[in-house]
């Protein structure tokens, strides 16, 4: 799918027609609209809030006033017409792989299960291939949840490696990912990974050889802390996604800007952050989770769940990547001009915490107290046949 082939063009043109006439076609400009760069905020949209950015370096007087003011707006992300507009059709033309091949990096002695959640959840949302890249100790485990998932246990940690081997081990690790990686449409960095040294030495050239390949790649977990400490990893990338929960966040923010979270300019420091890191979209999770690529904040705030499980941030990681890739595809097929095209990271992001957010909150209806992120992954297919039918 790494490339637009055709298969999604039948479908925006179809649709294109049907949503001439209806009110999703209207709220769907008026989405597209908010998230261009360019656009001045429009005052009418409901649920936003104004803050105002610390002006970046470089400009001056009011243009750095009104880009800041702009810049800093947080918009409540229409989340269902993005899932809309983003979801491909279930064409019966298309071949295997056309909706998505998606690669977890992460797995290791201590964790099995997150690597397991993003990678599943990427098929349930609706990939067609899920792969899991992790330690030979995880492997069988992994392998042993779902026979769905392909599992490559390919990575190895300090224990198992002599001194003298670690050359020749690391570079036949990246041989053997790299044989894989253009096939990925996206890849899922940390979930499980640990945060052994060797191993995450490895990571850093996989990581490396990804942005070589310009395939998106959403950083999560430890992920996030190898990042912290090798900012170059993603520093100027487009495709590179973070999604730090709290505590990974301010890390992030402790490194990158030298100071603590600020609450009272969250958005201002988050945009900072962006521009800090440079390229990077950034979504930071919590009671609403808010993303920003640098230009424009977004917070998707549909209620999901009181239940905070472990796991949930797993699911939310396999969940961006598919959508990630469908937005990267749907934009490429529209022909938009470069100028007008809307971040597909972004996108990812907005659907991914929706469906994630609606599935946690069908799941706590059913089960309350009991909430597990598996029944979470269970309702991720009927929340997105809610919001987008498979047959229509
Ligand atoms: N089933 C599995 O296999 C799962 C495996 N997982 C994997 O585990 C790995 C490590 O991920 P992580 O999130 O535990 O590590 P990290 O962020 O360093 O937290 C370390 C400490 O920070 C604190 N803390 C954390 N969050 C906080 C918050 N919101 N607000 C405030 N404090 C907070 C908290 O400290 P405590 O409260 O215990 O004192 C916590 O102990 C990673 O690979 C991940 O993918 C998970 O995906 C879950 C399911
Ligand atoms: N305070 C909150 N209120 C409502 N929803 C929340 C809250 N915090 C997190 N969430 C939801 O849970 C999702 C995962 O965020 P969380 O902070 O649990 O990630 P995480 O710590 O990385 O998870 P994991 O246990 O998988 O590592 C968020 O996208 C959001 O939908
Ligand atoms: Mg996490």
């Amino acid at each position: 799918m790494s490339r637009p082939t055709g298969a999604w063009r039948h479908q925006p043109q179809h649709r294109g027609r049907m949503w001439a006439a209806s009110p999703f076609f209207r709220r769907q400009l008026v989405l597209l609209r908010s998230l261009l760069p360019q656009s001045p905020p429009p005052s009418s949209v409901a649920g936003c809030r104004f803050a105002h950015l610390s002006s970046p370096s470089g400009t001056s007087g009011s243009l750095r006033a009104a880009r800041a003011m702009a810049a800093a707006t947080v918009y409540e992300a229409d989340a269902e017409a993005v899932v809309r507009r983003i979801t491909p059709p279930l064409d019966r033309a298309r071949h295997k792989g056309q909706a998505g091949k998606i690669a977890v990096i992460g797995g290791c002695r201590e964790y099995t299960g997150a690597p397991y959640f993003a990678a599943i959840s990427a098929l349930k949302v609706g990939a067609d291939l899920s792969h899991v890249f992790c330690t030979k100790d995880a492997a069988t485990v992994i392998k042993s949840y779902s026979p769905e998932l392909i599992v490559h246990p390919i990575l190895e940690e300090s224990y198992s490696v002599r001194d003298d081997e670690r050359a020749s081990v690391s570079s036949k690790i990246l041989t053997e990912v790299a044989k894989w990686m253009e096939r990925f449409d996206c890849i899922v960095v940390g979930p499980g990974l640990g945060r052994d040294s060797f191993l995450l030495d490895c990571v850093s050239n996989i990581m490396k050889h990804a942005r070589q390949a310009n395939i998106p790649t959403v950083v999560d977990g430890d992920g996030l802390f190898l990042i912290t400490n090798n900012l170059g990893l993603v520093e100027g990338n487009p495709l590179a996604i973070l999604t730090p929960n709290v505590y990974e966040y301010k890390r992030l923010v402790q490194k990158v800007l030298n100071c603590d979270v600020n609450e009272e300019t969250a958005s201002e420091q988050l945009m900072e952050l962006c521009h800090k890191i440079g390229g990077v979209t950034i979504m930071q999770k919590g009671k609403a989770d808010v993303i920003c690529d640098g230009k424009t904040v977004t917070q998707v705030s549909t209620f999901g769940s009181p239940r905070r499980c472990g796991g949930q941030g797993d699911i939310l990681s396999g969940s961006v990547a598919v959508f990630t890739s469908w937005a990267q595809h749907f934009i490429l097929s529209n022909e938009q001009p470069t100028e007008k095209r809307v971040n597909p990271t972004t996108l990812g992001c907005i659907a991914g915490s929706l469906l994630l957010r609606k599935a946690a909150s069908l799941a706590f209806e059913k089960n309350k107290r009991s909430t597990v992120t598996t029944d979470i992954i269970e309702f991720l297919g009927k929340s997105l046949e809610d919001i987008c039918p498979a047959e229509h």
